[in-house]
């Protein structure tokens, strides 16, 4: 679904017909708000910072000002042309995927216009990149490690430079690329002769103070975000959903099924290993990450943009610039460490105007959503694991669709089966072919969830005793005082509720009416099955509060290492989170995050 972001403004005065013409078969035929804002600036010959929430065409902001300023504005003059010609513009971005897709805009309408591009990135040999730097271009894109060398080995010449471009400046200063940005900038000898431009989503207030140092005094700002209170993507419905470490790769299929629209998904892990680990258990999705050799990162991400598979499972990698056509859904495996990550990879979806979901998981008792939603400006949206009425309908949908499709030339030979169906199996039309939906879909069996931890067979009860509940430790002593010990231990994810009255746990579905019962044994303790999750108390609002990570400690006997779903040692504090153990498929798993 397509918003009115589109400015019909100006297009045609400001862009060139055979750029236009490029542009239209792209189904490009006015200028985003940003664009329009930014390309007089550019064109004018000023310095800019520029800075638009994610996809909302921040890209061809400089791409096509660049493009024009270089064929028919004011650097036609100077520029070279011929054989061995020095690059005009040098586009600096933080991956290698980046660059590449960045390259593709420059390649196609500088093209259009009679300009030539290459791109360079480390992991790629360095022949064809010397070949085509030596026959001379007008535009390099790439990333500061390579592009740096290039330099050093004397195949890129700055000296004829009029357009710097510092995309994802943020990233790639945060990434510890400020050192090679700093010596690549610092080669231009005669500043006064280009134009630098930086972009990006996110302009955290130490890359301004960079920025001063490598932009112009007289710079321009434009900032479609500003002071506005919500950071990351409008486009976005953003939501947050409890999960336990153990339970994601039983949740993240049925996310998809209910949210992913039929579209492409990526999911954001933390680590790479993680990444490896999900996207072997998730049917059909393939890993992308750092360690993952260049040529087989190229084949899967050129895998992914194509439809031969739509689940892709990244590390930060992805989380920056990529525009994918179609993803309709982002899942963040737990929130992340900064809020930029969370802008940017939520932001992998909703572009262009177009609508899209992101889900973050987080475990209750250890992540802190309220940091992100405060830095971000986002509301989220409470839910918790689709139900097997969510799963049905949405699984439903696609299913009659499907069935809808299949040929009638195969009514006959599958009638009297049907028929025989009907007649023996005492079920109605109706019934059987909901069955049918069913196998059709693979839902033979839907689980029923915890609200708290998403996990399979377990349900998520509240207590109460009558007084403030001050620590999950004190719960667990009221527990202990009408249950068996062993009943006591096998409770999971104890977290106490944002009104401190109650805590709220988890119970293997065989458990509860033993746990319900148990009230009747001490005057005051209510249990009962949570309908609806409470509001809970985060990390820091406990360890604020009583300091504490010894015995019956958050975290502790509440599965505390975090990958195995298991119970955790007695001292395994939620402070450990980064060095837990474990993995996806259980406790013996040592993979990390
Ligand atoms: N004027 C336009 N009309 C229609 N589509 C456009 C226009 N400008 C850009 N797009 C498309 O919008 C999508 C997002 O653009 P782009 O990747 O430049 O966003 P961005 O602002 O750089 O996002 P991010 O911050 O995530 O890097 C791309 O698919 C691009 O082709």
């Amino acid at each position: 679904m397509k918003r009115g972001v589109k400015q019909a403004q100006s297009f045609a005065s400001l862009i060139s017909e055979p750029l236009r013409e490029a542009l239209k078969k792209r189904g490009i035929e006015a200028l985003f708000p940003i664009q329009a804002k930014t390309f007089e600036d550019v064109l004018s010959g000023c310095d800019l910072v520029g800075r638009a929430r994610t996809g909302q065409g921040k890209t061809l902001a400089f791409v096509l000002p660049i493009l024009e300023s270089l064929v028919n504005g004011p650097t036609k003059a100077s520029r070279k042309t011929g054989y061995g010609r020095p690059p005009s513009v040098l586009v600096l971005l933080p991956t290698r995927e980046l660059a590449t897709q960045v390259y593709d805009d420059f390649k196609v309408y500088g093209g259009a216009m009679g300009l030539n591009s290459c791109c360079v990135y480390g992991g790629a040999s360095y022949q064809p990149q010397e070949f085509a730097l030596k026959r001379g271009v007008d535009v390099v894109v790439g990333t500061p490690g390579r592009i740096k060398d290039h330099i050093e080995k004397g195949n890129i010449d700055l000296s004829l430079l009029k357009f710097r471009v510092l995309d994802e400046a943020d990233e790639m200063l945060r990434m510890g690329f400020v050192e090679d940005v700093e010596l690549i900038l610092g080669k231009v000898k005669d500043v006064s002769k280009v134009q630098t431009l930086l972009f990006s989503a996110t302009l955290p207030s130490w890359v301004k103070q960079i920025s001063a140092k490598f932009l112009k005094p007289d710079k321009k700002t434009i900032d479609l975000v500003g002071n506005e209170k919500m950071k990351a993507s409008t486009n976005v419905r953003h939501i947050v959903l409890p999960c336990s470490t153990s339970a994601i790769p039983q949740v993240i299929p049925d996310i998809i099924r209910c949210y992913g629209s039929g579209g492409r998904t990526i999911i954001f892990t933390e680590k790479r290993e993680s990444a490896n680990e999900l996207s072997g258990l998730l049917p059909g999705a393939r890993a992308l990450h750092g360690e993952i050799q260049q040529s087989q990162r190229e084949v899967t991400l050129s895998g992914f943009r194509s439809g031969k598979f739509l689940t892709l499972v990244a590390t930060n990698v992805a989380a920056r610039g990529l525009d994918i056509n179609d993803v309709q859904l982002i899942i963040q495996c737990e929130p992340p460490n900064d809020v930029e990550a969370y802008i940017h990879r939520s932001g992998r979806t909703g572009r262009a105007g177009n609508s899209g979901v992101a889900v973050m998981l987080y475990d209750p008792r250890r992540s802190n959503i309220s940091k992100i939603q405060r830095e971000s400006g986002v509301k989220f949206e409470h839910i918790t694991a689709p139900k097997a009425e969510d799963i049905a309908k949405a699984a439903g949908v696609e299913a009659a669709q499907t069935i809808t499709q299949v040929s009638d030339s195969v009514i006959p030979a599958f009638k009297s089966a049907a028929e025989d169906l009907l007649n023996t199996s005492g079920l109605s039309a109706v019934e059987l072919l909901a069955k049918a939906i069913a196998k059709a879909t693979g839902y033979t069996e839907i689980k029923s969830r915890s609200l708290l931890t998403s996990m399979e067979n377990h349900v998520t009860l509240l207590l109460e005793s009558g007084k403030p509940i001050f620590s999950p430790s004190f719960a667990f002593s009221v527990l202990r005082r009408i249950l068996p010990e062993d009943k006591v231990e096998s409770v999971t994810g104890m977290s106490l509720t944002t009104d401190g009255n109650g805590a709220v746990f988890d119970v293997k579905k065989e458990d509860v009416d033993t746990f319900l019962a148990a009230q009747e044994n001490a005057a005051g303790v209510n249990i009962e099955v949570v309908k609806i999750l409470p509001s809970l108390q985060e990390r820091e609002q406990q360890r604020g509060r009583f300091g504490g990570r010894g015995r019956g400690g958050f975290g502790d006997r509440s599965g505390g290492n975090r990958f195995s779903g298991g119970r955790g040692g007695r001292g395994g504090g939620f402070s450990d989170r980064r060095n837990s153990s474990g993995g996806f498929k259980g406790r013996n798993n040592g993979n990390k995050w």
